[in-house]
């Protein structure tokens, strides 16, 4: 295994276009004790603090940030107004190693490990910038191709999706079912060894762009429980009656390419199906602490541009003959947010560590998200405010940013049969002062 993963860092390092990729055997995080917190560095974004990280991933995450300053910056307006980013840059993502970061090199992802996925993740939070679905494709739909795939799936579908070139969505959601996933209509039939798929979905992230959608359907109506009758499938862009309906036109992430999908008798090989027939449910259920931990990191590192954004800003804005930030109920409500956000970050970063090692359970996994995005709220709240009233224009930084609505997906559970609330999924909502 550690042989295993030096080689793939070996690989990284020697390849022109790519970086070196910290693993877990190789990152011995020596010296981390000394590494400064959040709380006392310079600025909550800085570069080489966190004793989660090592000098390594201060490297690749110095190479994250410049690809976002000048491949993902410039262009983001843009991107915003087409309702889309463009698939160029999704080929600059992956030469430059930024996509299935944390997929095993054995697969055809990076073998990085997941600090190295979550620098990703943070350094997107960092640049501002919603686009890119970078973090659904490499660290949601990748793993269910990676953890539940047959060897040919994962050859087909996994180096492809490495480089940029094969774009990945999940398609969960239905016009009549969200939180309730288990009320998902989209069904497939058997045909010979063929499946027939007929349905819809929507809100699907990258779903215009994408080449290959992990779909969830009905394989079985006469299941003991809704959950024991859904499968995964692997459905690719140009299959006949697989229609891309409009992409979205949302209060927030705007550059995202949220779309609608059609299935109209789709004729889907046997080896279309991911993972076992009737399994779909469970595999969901698996993967969720990833897609949790995801969505609390996205939430804190938002938290931390948002402070320091605010915090430059107060600092040279004027008032009363003084700059904003000399007013000492200004600083008060800082030192809160900092406080807060400081504390969080502790908590995610030992999630963080926890799930490194595969001991993220669901419960913790879903307290992260749940506290994380609710702060974010807060945050990006009092970060507009302190904006006063440029806060609220778009030209403003601060303006674009996401307050969080998060939905409970509630899961009558097939193993305890109880109702649980699953904070499932965030978008951005404008909100004003
Ligand atoms: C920008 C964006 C991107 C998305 N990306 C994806 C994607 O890539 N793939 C995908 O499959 N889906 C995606 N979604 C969909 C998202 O997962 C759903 O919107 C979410 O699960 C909620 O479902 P719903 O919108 O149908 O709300 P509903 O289920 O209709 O819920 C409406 C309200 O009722 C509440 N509610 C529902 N049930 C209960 C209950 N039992 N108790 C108390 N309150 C309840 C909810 O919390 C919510 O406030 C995305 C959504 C957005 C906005």
């Amino acid at each position: 295994m550690a042989a295993r993963l030096i080689r793939a860092s070996q690989r990284l390092w020697s390849h022109p276009c790519a970086l070196r990729l910290p693993t877990s055997a190789r990152c011995s995080h020596s010296g981390g004790e000394e590494r400064q917190e959040s709380s006392s560095a310079k600025q909550l974004t800085d570069i080489g603090i966190r004793r989660i990280f090592s000098s390594e991933h201060d490297i690749f995450r110095e190479s994250v940030r410049k690809f976002f300053q000048e491949e993902v910056i410039p262009h983001h307006t843009e991107w915003e107004k087409a309702g889309e980013v463009s698939r160029e840059l999704w080929e600059k993502a992956g030469k430059q190693g930024l996509l299935g970061v944390n997929i095993a090199e054995q697969h055809g992802g990076l073998g990085g490990d997941l600090y190295s996925a979550a620098v990703v993740w943070e350094e997107q939070g960092y640049s501002n910038c919603t686009g890119p679905g970078f973090s659904l494709h490499s660290d949601i739909v990748m793993p269910y191709i990676a953890n539940y795939g047959s060897e040919e799936q994962i050859k087909h579908f996994i180096p492809q999706m490495a480089s940029g070139k094969c774009i990945g969505a999940i398609a969960m959601t239905e016009p009549g079912a969200g939180s309730d996933l288990q009320g998902v209509r989209t069904n497939a039939k058997k045909d010979g060894s063929d499946w027939i798929l007929n349905g819809s979905k929507v809100f699907i992230t990258n779903g215009w762009l994408s080449d290959v959608v992990i779909v969830v359907a009905v394989t079985n109506r006469e299941a003991r429980s809704p959950a024991h009758g859904i499968s995964l499938f692997l459905v690719e862009n140009g299959m006949k009656g697989f229609i891309k309906g409009r992409k979205l036109h949302k209060m927030g992430l705007k550059a995202q390419d949220t779309a609608e999908l059609f299935f109209e008798d789709v004729r889907l090989p046997a080896n279309a199906l991911l993972g076992e027939e009737n399994k779909g449910f469970y595999y969901l259920m698996q993967e969720l602490p990833q897609e949790r931990l995801l969505i609390a990191e996205l939430a804190i590192s938002s938290c931390e541009f948002m402070f320091e954004e605010t915090r430059n800003y107060v600092k040279q804005r004027k008032a009363f003959g003084k700059t904003v930030a000399d007013i000492q109920t200004v600083q008060h409500k800082l030192a809160e947010l900092k406080t807060q956000i400081c504390v969080t970050r502790a908590f995610i970063d030992s999630c963080l560590q926890l799930h490194e090692k595969k001991r993220l359970d669901t419960a913790t996994a879903s307290m992260a998200k749940y506290w994380a995005s609710d702060l974010q709220n807060i945050v990006a709240y009092d970060c507009v405010q302190l904006h006063g009233g440029w806060g609220y224009m778009w030209e403003y930084p601060i303006a674009k940013f996401p307050v969080i609505i998060w939905w409970i997906r509630h899961d009558p559970s097939s193993e305890g049969g109880s109702n649980k609330g699953y904070l499932l999924f965030i978008f951005t909502k404008y909100h004003g002062v």
